[in-house]
C-alpha cells in the first residue's frame, strides 16, 4: 500500500519551479505546434526529461522545433539542475542570455545552427562542469575568452562558422579532444598548445597562421582591411574632380610611405630580438624592419586599442599593431617578448585571486612569467595606464616588480616575474603533517622581516597603500631575506564593491565600512600575517575557533586567559629558546591589529621593533643562528 502511494506521489510529483521557467520560455517564443506543453506534468512534455524523483528538469532537448527570436532571459537560466540543454537548429537570434551562468550543473550545451549574435558571454566560462560546448554556425562576434580555460572538463569545443575575431587564446585543457574554430575572423598565430589539432580545425580564418596552417609571415598581425572606408570611397569616386583625385593620390603616397616607415622601424626592433621568424625575405626586410616606433617597450599609448575606428588603411594598420601591444613598465626586467609570444605560451592556472586569475606562462624561448588577468577593472584606460606606470616604477628587493601590462576593452593583463618557490601561504599551510618539513622559526622571522621591509618601503617612498597584504601575496625566493610582497596598489583599479570573502581574514574592521584600504589598514593586515606566522593558523580558515571568530580576536581571547603559550604553532615547539622572541613578536602583532586605526604603529616602526627583536637575540644568544645570515636552521629537537 505504501509502495503504491509513493509511486502515485511520484507520478504526480511536479518540478514546479522548473515548470514555471519552461512556460515563461515557451510563451515568449514562437515555436512549432507539435511542441504542445499543456496541463500535463512538465516531465512528460516533448523535449523535457526530469530526474528520477520528478523534482527537477535535467535534460531539455528542443532541436529543430522552429523556435524563433531571442531566448528570453529569466527563463531557461533558472533551470538550475539542468545537465543537457539543446536548442540547436532553430532560428534563435540575439545574444546568448547572460543568466545561463546559473546553469551550474550543465554538462552539454548545444546552441549550434541558429542566428545567435553578440559575444560569448563570460557566464559560460563559469560553467565548469561543461563537457561539450557547441556554439557553431551562429553569428557570434568578439574574442574567444581566455577564461574558456576555466572549463577544465571540456572534451569538445565547437565555435566554427561564426564571426569571432582577435587572437586565438592558448587553450590548455587536458581533456579537449575535439576542437574547431574554422571559418571565423581570427588572426595571429595558432598557440603551440593547439597545434596538434588538424588544419580543418582552423581553416577559413584569413589571418590565422602557424601550426598546421601555413607559417606566419613576419608581419603580425596582418593588418585587417578597413571595412568601412572602401565602399564609401567607391561610391563617391565618380563624382571626384581631377584635382581631388591628384590630392588623393598624393595623400595615398604619403600614407604608403608612412606605413613603410612604421613597418621598417618595427621590424628593426623585432630583428634585434633575433627571433627565428625574422628570416624575412630581403626585399621585404627593408619594409619589415620598420615597425619599430611601436617597440612595445615604450609606455605612451594614446589610441584606444579596442575602439579606434580608422577609415583609412594606415590607421587600420596602426590600430592592428597597437592592438597587439604589450607595454613594458619600469625597467621591464630585461624581457623581450610581445603579446603574440604570450598568447603562444603554454599557460597553467596558478589560482583565482580576488581581482582575477593568475597564470604561469612558459614562453617558447623558455622564459616563465606570471600573467594576471584582471576582472572588473573600473577605471578608464588612461587612469589604468597612469596608475600601472607608477606602480611599475616601484623598486625594492622585497616587492615583486610589475613588468608589463596589456589593456584592451575585453582584456586587462599584468605581467610579473614568476617566483618558483611559491608563496608563504603554501609553505605554511600546504599539506601539514604529512612528512613535510615545517617552516622553522628563523625562516618565519626572516620572511616576516622581508615582507615588512617591502611594505615599509611602499608606505614611505612611493607612498602606495598595498591594499592586499596576505600570505599568498608573500612570494618566496631561495634567499628568504629576499621574499617579496606582490599585488600591491591594485585596489584602486576596482570599484568599491564589497571585497570578496577570501581577503576577509586580513581586512581591518574599518575597511568594511569605508571600502578603501589605507596605510593603517595595511598595518592591520600585516599584523594578521604576523599572527599567522606565530600561530600557524590561516586567518581565513573557516574552522578558526568554534564560533568562526577571526584570528586577532582568537589570539586576544587566548592571551587574555594567560595561555599565551597555547597560541603558538605546535610546529614551533620543537625549536629551543625561541619563546621570548615569539612573545615579543606577538606583542608587535597585537599592536598592529588594534581596533582603532590611529593606535596602530606605522610600518617603519613595526620593522624597527622586529629588527630589535632579532638583534637582541643575536647578542643574547650567540649559539643560535642569526636571522638574515643565510645559514642553515638549527636541527629540530623533540617536541616538549
Ligand atoms: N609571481 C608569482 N610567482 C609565483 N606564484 C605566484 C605569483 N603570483 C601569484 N602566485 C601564486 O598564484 C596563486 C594565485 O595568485 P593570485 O594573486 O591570483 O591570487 P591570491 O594571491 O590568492 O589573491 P589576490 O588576487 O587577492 O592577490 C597564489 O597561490 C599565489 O601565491
Amino acid at each position: 500500500e505504501t509502495g503504491k502511494l509513493s509511486t502515485l506521489r511520484l507520478l504526480r510529483a511536479e518540478p514546479t519551479q522548473d515548470r514555471t521557467a519552461l512556460l515563461a520560455f515557451i510563451n515568449r517564443i514562437p515555436h512549432e505546434r507539435r511542441l504542445r506543453w499543456d496541463n500535463s506534468s512538465a516531465c512528460d512534455w516533448v523535449g523535457v526529461t526530469c530526474d528520477d524523483n520528478r523534482t527537477a528538469v535535467v535534460f531539455l532537448r528542443l532541436p529543430g522545433v522552429g523556435l524563433i527570436g531571442t531566448i528570453p532571459s529569466g527563463t531557461l537560466g533558472n533551470l538550475s539542475a539542468l545537465r543537457v540543454l539543446s536548442l540547436r537548429s532553430n532560428r534563435l537570434s540575439g545574444p546568448i542570455p547572460a543568466d545561463f551562468r546559473g546553469l551550474a550543473l550543465l554538462r552539454s550545451l548545444y546552441l549550434q545552427n541558429n542566428l545567435l549574435s553578440g559575444s560569448i558571454p563570460s557566464g559560460l566560462t563559469q560553467l565548469t562542469r561543461l563537457v561539450r560546448l557547441d556554439l557553431s554556425g551562429n553569428n557570434l562576434t568578439g574574442a574567444i575568452p581566455f577564461a574558456i580555460n576555466n572549463l577544465t572538463h571540456l572534451t569538445g569545443l565547437f565555435l566554427q562558422n561564426n564571426r569571432l575575431s582577435g587572437n586565438l587564446p592558448p587553450i590548455n585543457i587536458d581533456s579537449l579532444v575535439a576542437f574547431n574554430v574554422s571559418y571565423n575572423r581570427l588572426n595571429g598565430s595558432i598557440p603551440k598548445i593547439l597545434e596538434h589539432f588538424s588544419a580543418s580545425s582552423f581553416v577559413g580564418n584569413l589571418d590565422l597562421c602557424g601550426g598546421p596552417l601555413p607559417p606566419c609571415n613576419p608581419f603580425f598581425p596582418s593588418p585587417a582591411p578597413s571595412p568601412a572606408a572602401n565602399p564609401v570611397n567607391g561610391s563617391s569616386k565618380k563624382k571626384l574632380s581631377k584635382a581631388a583625385k591628384i590630392a588623393i593620390a598624393v595623400a595615398a603616397g604619403v600614407v604608403l610611405l608612412l606605413i613603410l616607415l612604421l613597418l621598417l622601424v618595427c621590424l628593426a626592433y623585432r630583428r634585434r630580438r633575433q627571433r627565428a621568424r625574422d628570416k624575412a625575405a630581403k626585399g621585404t626586410a627593408a619594409a619589415t624592419a620598420a615597425r619599430s616606433g611601436d617597440t612595445g617597450m615604450t609606455s605612451s599609448s594614446k589610441d584606444d586599442l579596442s575602439g579606434g575606428v580608422s577609415g583609412s588603411g594606415t590607421a587600420s594598420a596602426v590600430a592592428a599593431a597597437e592592438r597587439n601591444r604589450l607595454v613594458f613598465v619600469g625597467k621591464g626586467g630585461g624581457y623581450s617578448f610581445d603579446l603574440e609570444d604570450l598568447l603562444r605560451a603554454s599557460a597553467e592556472v596558478l589560482g583565482k585571486g580576488s581581482v582575477g586569475t593568475s597564470y604561469k606562462a612558459v614562453l617558447e624561448e623558455g622564459t616563465t612569467v606570471v600573467v594576471k588577468r584582471l576582472k572588473d577593472v573600473a577605471v578608464s584606460k588612461r587612469e589604468f595606464e597612469v596608475h600601472i606606470e607608477s606602480l611599475g616604477k616601484v623598486e625594492h628587493d622585497n616587492l615583486l616588480p610589475l613588468r608589463a601590462y596589456y589593456y584592451s576593452k575585453d582584456e586587462k593583463l599584468l605581467v610579473f616575474d614568476y617566483l618558483p618557490a611559491g608563496s608563504l601561504s603554501s609553505l605554511l599551510h600546504g599539506s601539514r603533517g604529512s612528512g613535510r618539513t615545517p617552516l622553522d622559526w628563523d625562516s618565519r622571522m626572516r620572511i616576516a622581516l622581508a615582507a615588512g621591509r617591502g611594505l615599509s618601503h611602499l608606505h614611505t617612498a612611493p607612498q602606495v597603500v598595498h591594499g592586499n597584504v596576505k600570505a599568498s601575496n608573500v612570494l618566496l625566493r631561495t634567499d628568504l631575506d629576499s621574499a617579496a610582497l606582490s599585488d600591491f596598489g591594485l585596489h584602486t583599479l576596482f570599484g568599491t564593491t564589497a571585497p570578496p570573502n577570501r581577503v576577509a581574514g586580513y581586512r581591518a574592521p574599518e575597511v568594511l565600512e569605508t571600502r578603501r584600504p589605507t596605510f593603517k589598514s595595511d598595518v592591520y593586515s600585516f599584523g594578521v600575517l604576523l599572527l599567522e606566522l606565530l600561530t600557524g593558523k590561516a586567518p581565513n580558515q573557516a574552522s578558526l575557533g568554534e564560533d568562526g571568530i577571526d584570528l586577532p580576536r582568537w589570539v586576544q581571547s587566548v592571551v587574555r586567559e594567560e595561555w599565551t603559550a597555547e597560541v603558538f604553532d605546535v610546529e614551533l615547539m620543537r625549536y629551543p629558546n625561541i619563546e621570548e622572541e615569539m612573545v615579543q613578536l606577538l606583542q608587535v602583532a597585537m599592536a598592529c591589529v588594534a581596533i582603532v586605526p590611529d593606535t596602530r604603529p606605522d610600518l617603519p616602526d613595526v620593522v624597527r621593533m622586529m629588527e630589535e627583536i632579532v638583534s637582541r637575540t643575536e647578542s643574547n644568544d650567540e649559539g643560535r643562528r642569526v636571522v638574515g645570515s643565510g645559514g642553515p636552521s638549527p636541527p629540530p629537537t623533540t617536541t616538549p
